[in-house]
């Protein structure tokens, strides 16, 4: 029986600069990648995202603020986890980054993102980010590191 998880995922910019986190624990340790986790019950999909940044790296930003990037929903095989994940992207914040115990930030020019040390799937849907299209992708991967199946599509709404 598969367990679904939705989550969230913010990308922070500041011109060509890109914020990242290192995972420190849990999904994705060793990963760099935006920062988000799960939507609480009840919980706004936006709340949860402006709540999920400010808890892993010290941003606050205004839900106003977050634009859509995209919807991701990754199956993992290996044991049955669905996860739909929430990507948006926001370049008006305010406050101190600070590294959580979850997650160590760091700021990446666009042109070196470090796509060897993220997940498999960051590489093929940056691309849509980056040109500002709105996304659906649907990516199957067997353990945290093995991609069985992808498919991406530009999308009118998410
Ligand atoms: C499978 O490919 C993935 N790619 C990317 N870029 N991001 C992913 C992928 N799978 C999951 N994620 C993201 C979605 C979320 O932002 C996090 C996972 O959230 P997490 O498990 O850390 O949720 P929290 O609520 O923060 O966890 P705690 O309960 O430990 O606080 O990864």
């Amino acid at each position: 029986m598969n367990r679904y998880l939705c989550c969230t995922l913010v990308q922070i910019f500041d011109h060509k600069r890109i914020l990242l986190g290192l995972k420190k624990r849990g999904l994705g340790v060793g990963k760099w990648n935006g920062f988000g986790g799960k939507v609480k019950p009840g919980e706004e999909i936006k709340m949860a995202a402006v709540r999920e940044l400010k808890e892993e790296s010290g941003l606050d930003v205004e839900t106003s603020d977050l634009t859509n990037v995209g919807k991701l929903v990754f199956e993992f095989v290996n044991n049955g986890l669905v996860i739909e994940v929430y990507v948006f992207r926001a370049q008006n914040y305010h406050g101190e980054i600070v590294e959580t115990e979850e997650m160590k930030p760091q700021w990446f020019s666009i042109d070196e993102i470090p796509f060897n040390e993220m997940w498999v799937d960051d590489i093929d849907w940056y691309p849509f980010m980056f040109t500002q299209k709105l996304f659906f992708g649907f990516m199957k991967f067997n353990g945290e590191n093995e991609m069985l199946y992808k498919e991406l599509q530009v999308v009118e709404n998410v």
